[in-house]
């Protein structure tokens, strides 16, 4: 290939590059080589300088870095709609745990996950860090969407559909990591799944073998008031204390939800650098209270947005999330500066990629970066007129406006058609499922 012979290159009328210092630009184009990003410049110099096999030109449209979904549960898709209106232990106690009993499979994660996983590409998500069962159905219905993943294995202290225990989860997961973490679009990590589910000894033993393997551990923490006084009445420490003394608050660590946060446990993460997961959507439907996301960021801890599982939230809209979190930091801050529409969009790409230790290769639009990148159209009445572009993606625009999306630098969406997966086949599946659920439920 010659010096100046790209496969793709992308105009749009807006980019906003998120990376460091970077301003947004007008007019601009991305260059595509195999799955990198080897340009980014002025629209009129990219034609001069670049040869293309494809050429788009996106003259409505804002390009993004793909959105990072820094966690989910991608199968509970099946489970969408299952037990609404219920608080935190509620519903995983008297419904999903058992439903996840009766029915969570390798099928069950397999078509759970391409069902996500159509709704994450329809939406804008390019990568989505994922805790779930049953981690090789996972990583095979992403490899075949074209997605990216980061696979959380699950850790309890509990027997479920997958694992008898402690030691027979930690065993499936070190065989996930051999089998799977060299896949280029994959990354894999340790998921225990609570402090109110897995005792010290394993939650050692993952913060072990994480160092060991270079991997990170993703773990709900301090999601809901009832959490910390069930964990003081039982040993006296909250559950973030326990876990700064076990030594797992270190960069590995996505710590999910933090609803409940004393100054001085802020500042241990800040200290830690400990990531924070914020998922507004599910926090808000199951009543759990809100992570104090301005004063977070104010102390320097590095925050990224999830989703949680469609089951709890209950759809993997990264657009809606943002506007979510941009409205309920301002609200619970009382500050109306309170994250800025681009510090939003920031969390959702750049964010997400330093917790999941992909910033290196995702998040921001970079020559030398992957090209995970998606369009969205402003043309529309809703999105009109157009004086800030970000400010319109996140307080206005809705995921339909999303047109295409390339991951590694390869097609995903166009103009909103699916190309990995069948949409009529998704459905399809899903409806089958609903009703063997439904109909024992009865
Ligand atoms: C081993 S992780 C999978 C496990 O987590 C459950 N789950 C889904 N959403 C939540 C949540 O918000 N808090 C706690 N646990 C959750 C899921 O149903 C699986 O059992
Ligand atoms: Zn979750």
């Amino acid at each position: 290939m010659s010096d100046n012979q790209a496969d793709l290159v992308l105009h749009a009328r807006w980019v906003a590059p998120v990376a460091p210092d970077a301003t947004l630009l007008e007019q601009h184009a991305v260059v595509v080589r195999g799955d990198t990003i080897v340009d980014l410049l002025p629209s009129a110099l990219a034609d001069q300088q670049w040869r293309a096999t494809e050429v788009r030109r996106l003259d409505q449209h804002l390009l993004i870095p793909g959105l990072v979904n820094a966690h989910t549960h991608a199968a509970m898709n099946l489970f969408r709609g299952l037990a609404d209106d219920l608080p935190l232990m509620t519903w995983l106690e008297k419904h999903i745990w058992p439903a996840e009993g009766r029915w969570v499979s390798d099928p069950f994660v397999y078509e759970g996950t391409r069902l996500a996983a159509g709704e994450m590409i329809r939406a804008g998500t390019t990568c989505f860090a994922d805790m779930y069962f049953f981690p090789d159905a996972v990583a095979k219905a992403t490899l075949e969407s074209g997605l990216r993943a980061a696979i959380f294995c699950p850790l309890m202290d509990f027997p479920t559909p997958m694992g008898s225990g402690p030691e027979d989860y930690l065993r499936l997961a070190t065989d996930a990591v051999d089998q799977w973490r060299h896949e280029p679009r994959l990354s894999l990590g340790f998921g225990p799944h609570a402090p109110y589910t897995v005792s010290d000894g394993p939650l050692e033993k993952a913060l072990t073998l994480a160092e060991e393997l270079d991997l990170q551990i993703m773990m709900h923490v301090h999601e809901t008031a009832g959490e910390i006084q069930q964990a003081v009445e039982h040993n006296g420490d909250r559950p973030l204390a326990r876990l700064r003394r076990l030594g797992l608050l270190t960069p590995r660590l996505l710590a999910v939800h933090m609803t409940q946060l004393l100054d001085e446990e802020i500042q241990w993460l800040a200290e830690t650098g400990t990531h924070v997961v914020h998922c507004p959507e599910s926090n808000l439907k199951l009543a759990s209270g809100f992570s104090p996301l301005y004063k977070l960021r104010q102390a320097g801890v590095n925050v990224a947005l999830g989703t949680d599982g469609a089951a709890s939230n209950n759809d993997l809209d990264m657009i809606g999330e943002m506007r979510a979190a941009a409205l309920l930091a301002k609200g619970v801050s009382l500050r109306a500066d309170a994250l800025p529409a681009a510090e939003i969009l920031e969390m959702a790409t750049l964010g997400g990629a330093r917790a999941l230790g992909l910033d290196d290769r995702i998040g921001s639009l970079q020559a030398g970066k992957q090209a995970d990148l998606v369009a969205v159209n402003l043309a529309r009445l809703e999105t009109q007129p157009v004086y800030d572009p970000v400010a319109q993606l996140v307080y206005a625009a809705s995921r339909d406006q999303v047109t295409d999306v390339w991951v590694a630098g390869r097609a995903l969406l166009k103009e909103r058609n699916l190309l990995t997966l069948n949409e009529a086949q998704l459905v399809h599946n899903a409806q089958q499922w609903q009703r063997k659920i439904a109909g024992e439920s009865q």
